[in-house]
């Protein structure tokens, strides 16, 4: 069977890393990637084999920077079966006329909001709603790894109400833009955070709340999840039913923080020291009279990775099993 023709408008942190993960299936392929400028990003780009192509305004600086493209965003949309647009929040947006013309199919990121595509997607929750669709928005990192836990726990146990306090990474490793430097924000200070919403979006019967922070740290964000449960239950049942989980990692042997949870992705040799799992502390998972409690952390730069996979193999009718897609995705990227 022909490969799925996969273009990546927005070679970011996500894009440059949906790229590579496409790249890694036997199903799909990577017919080229955008950049808007022609910058170090753009030239290891090339040198991993890929397509770039640009804004017509900028075509011209590739060329004095000596950076070869293959046209034009426009033309490479041409090209793809389906465009992940990885483009800055509310950039892409702008991008749906160009997809809609082209007659592609779209997904977008969790920095676009839900209407966007009118579905949002999280692998185990609803890979099977998202089969042959148009349109698909892949939730925020932050969303994704609430709903990695939710739907398990809700699945056997059944959830009365969840309340997450997030303590989110201020920037990328990367961003020398943002900040705080030497501040905790609330973000927003106006309750609830957008998480709580968004898991809505894909949990529409889930009662949740949600409060974010914002600290000065680049590595990851942490979470402290709190859940009203259904039935009574020990923290071992808990512990079973998210063990049983592949995008679920217990961290352990001495990992005390998220620096060492890096430190420890690097040691096993992840691609950008990217973990693709929600990290949970096993012994921070507690159950006192129906309630459970944890701590987990998200690597902000790759949880969704997986996800925008699998949401491809949905849309494009590659598989029609979710559990099947995401073995085969986790199996390709050694997950
Ligand atoms: N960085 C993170 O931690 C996560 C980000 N997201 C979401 O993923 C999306 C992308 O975020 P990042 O990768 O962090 O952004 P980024 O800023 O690292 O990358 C965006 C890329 O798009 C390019 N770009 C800007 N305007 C463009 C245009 N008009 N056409 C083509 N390319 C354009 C930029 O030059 C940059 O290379 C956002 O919706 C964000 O909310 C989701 C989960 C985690
Ligand atoms: O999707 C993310 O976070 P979120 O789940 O809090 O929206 C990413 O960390 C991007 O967040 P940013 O908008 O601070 O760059």
């Amino acid at each position: 069977m022909a490969k799925a023709k996969i273009a990546v408008n927005g070679y970011g942190t996500i894009g440059k890393r949906v790229a590579d993960a496409v790249k890694a299936q036997d199903d799909m392929e990577i017919i080229g990637v955008s950049k808007t400028r022609p910058n170090y990003e753009a030239i290891v780009a090339q040198q991993l084999g890929y397509d770039i192509y640009a804004p017509a305004a900028n075509l011209e600086a590739f060329e004095k920077a000596g950076v070869p493209t293959a046209g034009t965003i426009e033309e490479m949309v041409e090209k793809a079966d389906l465009v992940v647009d990885c483009t800055p929040g509310g950039v892409g947006e702008q991008n749906k006329p160009m997809y809609e013309k082209a007659g592609v199919k779209a997904i977008w990121q969790g920095g676009e909001s839900h209407p966007i595509a009118g579905f949002s997607f999280n692998a185990v929750c609803n890979y099977e709603q998202a089969i042959g669709r148009d349109l698909v928005r892949v939730v925020s990192c932050n969303t994704t790894a609430l709903c990695r836990v939710i739907f398990p726990i809700d699945k056997e146990l059944g959830v009365k109400k969840v309340r997450a306090i997030l303590a989110r990474r201020a920037a990328d490793p990367n961003d020398v833009k943002k900040g705080p430097i030497n501040a905790i924000v609330p973000d927003p200070a106006k309750l609830p955070s957008h998480h709580g919403p968004d898991v809505r979006s894909v949990l529409p019967n889930i009662n949740i709340t949600s409060a974010a922070l914002k600290i000065p740290t680049t590595l990851m964000h942490v979470h402290t999840v709190n859940m009203e449960l259904n039935t009574n239950c020990t923290a071992e049942d808990v512990k079973n039913i998210l063990g049983s989980q592949s995008r679920i990692h217990f961290v352990g042997q001495g990992i005390s923080s998220t620096a060492e949870i890096i430190e420890f992705a690097r040691d096993i040799g992840r691609p950008r020291n990217d973990m693709w799992e929600n990290c949970i502390w096993p012994e921070s998972v507690t159950v006192t009279e129906n309630e459970l409690y944890f701590f987990q952390a998200v690597h902000q730069e790759s949880i969704v990775v997986p996800e925008n996979v699998d949401a491809i193999r949905a849309m494009m009718e590659l598989e029609s099993d979710g559990a099947k897609s995401i073995e085969k995705t986790n199996k390709a990227l050694g997950l």
